[in-house]
């Protein structure tokens, strides 16, 4: 079972265009779909489809038609009340998969939602393998939200996975020593914020972001599966680092890849898969999610795991 906790869902409108994007003029949209996102929403609709259980936790009014969209759709969807209107992130994707992506804040949240969506985690904790708290924190949720929230679900017997950005990952890994989560998965400009390197290096240079990924494995993170996009991914334990190269891939839209291959890893995780494997089956996710429109999730029948190589790193551990 993988819960997730979405504490900043969004209805994703994918707007495609025939042209590449102009900033400035006026061009028609070939066509524009909305789905129910955000990342752990997104996990959740990959777990249910790998006929993994799972349920969602996120904020929304009990008849707030993203909810009823998700149980339609056979997530089971626990909403905590939040009488705020969920935001709207726009996607826009150019012909050739350039996916530009405009995130609202959000609505604010209260001290009651917060608490809420705590509880409601809490109550859940018991019977899951993974809890996977992803994606931005809503205005007025303070930014060292989630370091106290790995800090206290420590103690659970369900293992903790963390995907996020900007200033709550920073105070997550400012925080580590009081509580790690099992599992972080940054992408190359999220390891750049809290190493300062830089970001286009990390990402195409795969030693250079299992070097930085280390310091987290170093100050008690199980595992980190850092995302490089085209460059596909490393996995870095206290065990080994390797590095996955995806197979030749049309993109048609990344959003929603990042969170494909989280849940590829937990499904390999879940499976007693090696780490290499692991690892494959998350690129192979990921690779799969940036092929589909939209925020579409892959089904595992779209997911190839045997098309991804796997190196070894060979880096030197525990110096
Ligand atoms: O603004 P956040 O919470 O960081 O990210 C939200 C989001 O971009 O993440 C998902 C893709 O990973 C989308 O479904 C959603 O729109």
């Amino acid at each position: 079972m993988i819960v997730t906790l979405t504490p900043n869902p969004s209805h994703d409108r994918t707007v495609t265009l025939t042209s590449p994007l102009v900033p400035g003029a006026v061009q028609r949209a070939e066509s524009v779909i909305s789905q129910a996102g955000g990342k752990g929403v997104n996990i959740s609709r990959a777990s249910v489809a790998a006929g993994i259980p799972s349920i969602a936790v996120l904020p929304a009014t009990k008849d707030d038609p993203f909810v009823l969209e998700l149980l339609t759709a056979g997530i089971d969807c626990r909403p905590v009340h939040h009488g705020g209107a969920l935001r709207v992130n726009i996607t826009i994707s150019d012909p050739d998969g350039t996916t530009t992506k405009l995130n609202s804040p959000g609505p604010t949240a209260t001290p009651e939602m917060l608490a809420g969506l705590v509880e409601m985690l809490r109550r859940r904790a018991a019977s899951a393998d993974w809890i996977v708290l992803a994606g931005s924190l809503p205005p007025g949720a303070p930014v060292e939200w989630y370091a106290d929230l790995v800090a206290g679900l420590r103690g659970s017997s369900a293992r903790i996975a963390v995907d996020t950005s900007d200033a709550p990952l920073r105070a997550l890994v400012e925080r580590l020593d009081a509580g790690a989560p099992h599992l972080m998965k940054p992408n190359g400009e999220e390891l750049a914020s809290f190493t300062g390197g830089d970001p286009d290096l990390l990402e195409s240079d795969p030693e250079a972001a299992a070097t930085a990924a280390l310091t987290l494995v170093d100050r008690g993170v199980d595992a980190v599966l850092a995302t490089l996009g085209p460059h596909g991914a490393v996995l870095v334990t206290a065990a080994g680092a390797w590095h996955a190269t995806p197979p030749p891939t049309s993109v048609v839209s990344t959003v929603g890849a990042g969170d494909s291959s989280l849940f590829g890893y937990l499904l390999g995780d879940i499976r007693n898969r090696t780490p290499d494997q692991r690892l494959a089956l998350a690129v192979a996710y990921g690779s799969a999610a940036a092929g589909l429109p939209g925020t579409t999730i892959p089904h595992p029948s779209q997911v190839r795991p045997e098309l991804v190589s796997v190196r070894d790193l060979n880096l030197t551990l525990g110096g």
